[in-house]
């Protein structure tokens, strides 16, 4: 594969539907890896939970393992190594303690090392209005930190899923050096179809960042069901790639010199201001208490 210059590179996003059992999930996202990578991927991302989507919390944590015996990090690092790519894994379940799990991405280098990890930090606790109820913080604890993964070809801002609703997150990023976003997922499928798409391109053009989000996608063993949908988006809103509802890859050649042509004709990142709020009138005064 030709490698472009050092402000370029290809991405290959995963999209699989992630069951109960680890291994079997590790042997879904390698061969999808594989994939990846003969098409010519310089960088592959998986979605959130790649090693485990279980809804039972008996069997979440009886199957749950800590960072230091992780079959799944333990595997994809050694294939990060062999395959000689930068690995980002969307999310892994990993146990923390006892009672808590974390919903954690990991960066792996080409060197098969761990370069960076992110918690996510907003967590899933909602109540859909077809009767699907989350909890998510009952079984996890957030993190409290916004990363920046440093890759050969710009800064990469972490973020998980639901995190995509929490647009403050992404400025602080952008602001902080990130010219890519990730936002690896297992969207609902009811609001995956309502405001997926809408919200990844959103926070591209506001961010004026690459966004890419691989995502879990069909019906899972657990008996929920994902959106799927992995996309790419460049910084200017147009939707570079697109999948569909089944395990499959996804590709896009980023171009990262787009980046400062786009920031430089609409300098909106470097036009932030600070403003009081004021109630004007009694029924905003009223609705607002
Ligand atoms: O629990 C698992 O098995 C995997 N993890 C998830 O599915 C997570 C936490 S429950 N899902 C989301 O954050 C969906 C967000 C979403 O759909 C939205 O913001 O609309």
């Amino acid at each position: 594969m030709s490698r472009g210059p050092s402000n370029s590179f290809r991405a290959g996003l995963v999209q699989m539907c992630a069951g109960r059992d680890v291994a079997h999930n590790i042997s879904d996202a390698t061969a999808l890896i594989r994939e990846a990578v003969s098409g010519g991927a310089d960088y592959v991302q998986t979605p959130e939970t790649t090693n485990l989507m279980e809804l039972d919390r008996a069997r979440l944590f009886a199957a749950a393992e800590p960072e230091h015996a992780n079959a799944a990090l333990q595997r994809f690092s050694d294939l990060a190594r062999e395959l000689s790519i930068w690995l980002h894994l969307g999310s892994l379940v990993v146990k923390v303690s006892e009672e808590k799990l974390a919903n954690r991405a990991y960066v792996i280098s080409p060197a098969g090392d761990v370069t960076a990890r992110y918690d996510k930090i907003h967590m899933f606790d909602v109540d859909l209005p077809n009767g699907e109820k989350y909890r998510e913080s009952a079984n996890y604890e957030p993190g409290s930190q916004a990363v920046v993964a440093g890759l050969p070809w710009g800064g990469l801002g972490l973020s998980i899923c639901y995190d995509l609703r929490f647009p403050n997150l992404y400025r602080t990023l952008a602001h902080a050096g990130a010219v890519m976003l990730a936002v690896p997922a297992a969207f609902t499928r009811l609001t995956g179809e309502a405001h997926w798409v809408t919200l990844l391109r959103a926070r591209a053009i506001e961010a004026q960042c690459f966004v890419m989000a691989a995502a879990q996608g069909g019906l899972h063993e657990h008996g929920r069901e994902t959106f799927g949908h992995s996309l790419i988006v460049a910084p200017w809103g147009e939707v570079l790639a697109e999948g569909g509802v089944h395990p499959s890859v996804i590709f896009a050649d980023i171009d990262l010199s787009r980046i400062a042509d786009v920031r430089s004709r609409v300098p909106s990142l470097r036009h932030d201001r600070t403003f009081d709020v004021i109630h004007a009138g009694n029924v905003a005064a009223e609705s607002a208490s």
